[in-house]
């Protein structure tokens, strides 16, 4: 049985582990965090097609695999970020919650955005970034807090799609991800 599965994006090759999540299911893990010259890739690589949609005025990624490469590109872009967290902070005020559904995690999981970064963002035209969507479940929550922000989602990209999950087609990424089901 084949372990790894071979991962060709932005130019660079990376051989990603096969793990379960589920008795007859396997993902190829990719994690890029601390990658640095992948990260640099693909920001390249999607900011070439973020500069395609007008004015973006913030960036929003979920913590936590996204956000180097969240950073990369803003830092390309000229403008500033928000993490949305996944837990709710000591420091948090006023915190907007939504709850999510994700197939690497089995705990109930949330997503938060306290009222201080949800003052960033209002009124604003925002970009969604993520590392890899899978099913969408934190892209819906994210946007279902994004929404109570008052700032208008532009667009939504990632670096890779997951195969047999998110199926709208307002997502930009870069490639796409098989998963491996057992017979
Ligand atoms: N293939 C994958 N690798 C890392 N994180 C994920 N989250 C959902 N799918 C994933």
């Amino acid at each position: 049985m084949n372990e790894t599965y071979t991962l060709h994006v932005a130019g660079l090759t990376r051989e990603l582990k096969k793990v379960r999540v589920a008795p007859n299911l396997r993902i190829a893990s990719f994690v890029m965090l601390g990658d640095t010259r992948l990260i640099e890739r693909c920001a390249d690589a999607l900011y070439e097609e973020i500069k395609k949609l007008g004015t973006i005025e913030m960036l929003v990624c979920p913590e936590a695999k996204g956000i180097p490469l969240t950073h990369a590109l803003a830092v390309r872009m000229g403008v500033d970020y928000v993490v949305a967290r996944k837990s709710v902070k000591g420091y948090m005020e006023h915190p907007i919650i939504a709850e999510v559904k994700s197939i690497t995690t089995t705990e109930k999981q949330i997503i938060v955005i306290d009222e201080f970064d949800a003052a960033k963002l209002s009124g604003k035209r925002v970009c969604v970034v993520d590392d890899v969507v899978s099913t969408g479940g934190s892209l819906r929550s994210l946007e279902e807090v994004l929404a109570k922000t008052g700032c208008t989602v532009v667009s939504k990209v990632a670096v890779l799609l997951e195969e047999g999950g998110y199926s709208k087609d307002d997502l930009i990424y870069l490639e796409r991800l098989p998963v491996f089901k057992d017979q």
